[in-house]
């Protein structure tokens, strides 16, 4: 029984087609009215400037915009495009354009396990507070109180075995008795290098071949979270 569980969220907890096909085609048509109307606050311009950074100083922000569809179009998991489409999303939350998709089995035993005592944590590329606004405007209603703490790529990537080292420090639960689920082998590979406990969601909604044998790592893999077999 882990003494802790850390969580993904597209593919895991929630469909990657809600992703796919409803956030980032909102943040994708919303970011030339934002960054006109918001490009100049601190907060915004922050990241608007570190992505004209690393692509050689570039000085308008049209060309920033185009950056960022492009990034967005590739699935970019990028720190600065995903703090602005917190941003972006929180807009769509508050005018209920949408609710965020949670898998029935998910919510169900993240109620559970959050009621029988365990502790739960969130580790995902979308920004905290995209997090937040994600699990607050959830299908089944506002789920942040079931959360402990969260994370997303300020701590580092999710590829890298270094970020789980960090979280788990920060949770303070020894590494071993964190489970972490996640959709994807290669940050499951990165959080078993790190000690902690692993194991692969793999849905048949998002992944319709089902990963078995070397194609889950050796990572235990469940479809749901009810089969997962973890208490209470
Ligand atoms: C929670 S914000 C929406 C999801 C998102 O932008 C994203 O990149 C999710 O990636 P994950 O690490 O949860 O697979
Ligand atoms: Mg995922």
């Amino acid at each position: 029984m882990p003494k802790a569980i850390l969580t993904d969220i597209e593919g895991t907890t929630s469909s990657i087609s809600f992703v796919k096909d409803v956030l980032f085609p909102y943040a994708r048509r919303a970011l030339p009215g934002f960054v006109q109307a918001r490009g100049n606050e601190p907060g915004v311009r922050k990241w608007l400037d570190a992505v004209a950074t690393e692509n050689g100083g570039i000085c308008s922000d049209r060309m920033i915009v185009e950056v960022l569809q492009g990034w967005i179009d590739e699935d970019r998991k990028h720190t600065a495009l995903k703090a602005l489409q917190g941003m972006i999303w929180a807009d769509g939350y508050r005018s209920a354009d949408f609710t965020a998709h949670i898998y029935p089995d998910a919510a169900a035993t993240l109620e559970a396990w959050h009621a029988a005592g365990l502790p739960l944590y969130v580790y995902s590329s979308g920004s905290v507070p995209a997090q937040r606004l994600f699990f607050g405007h959830s299908d089944a209603g506002d789920l942040t109180g079931l959360f402990s703490g969260w994370f997303d790529t300020e701590i580092g990537g999710k590829r890298e075995a270094d970020s789980y080292r960090r979280i788990v420090e920060a949770i303070g639960v020894p590494a071993g008795e964190v489970l972490f689920l996640s959709d994807v082998v290669e940050e499951l590979d990165a959080a078993r290098e790190a000690g902690l406990a692993t194991a692969l969601i793999d849905r048949r909604d998002d992944y319709p071949q089902p990963r078995e044998g070397d194609a889950a790592h050796g990572h235990p893999r469940s479809e749901t979270f009810d089969a997962l077999g973890v208490g209470p």
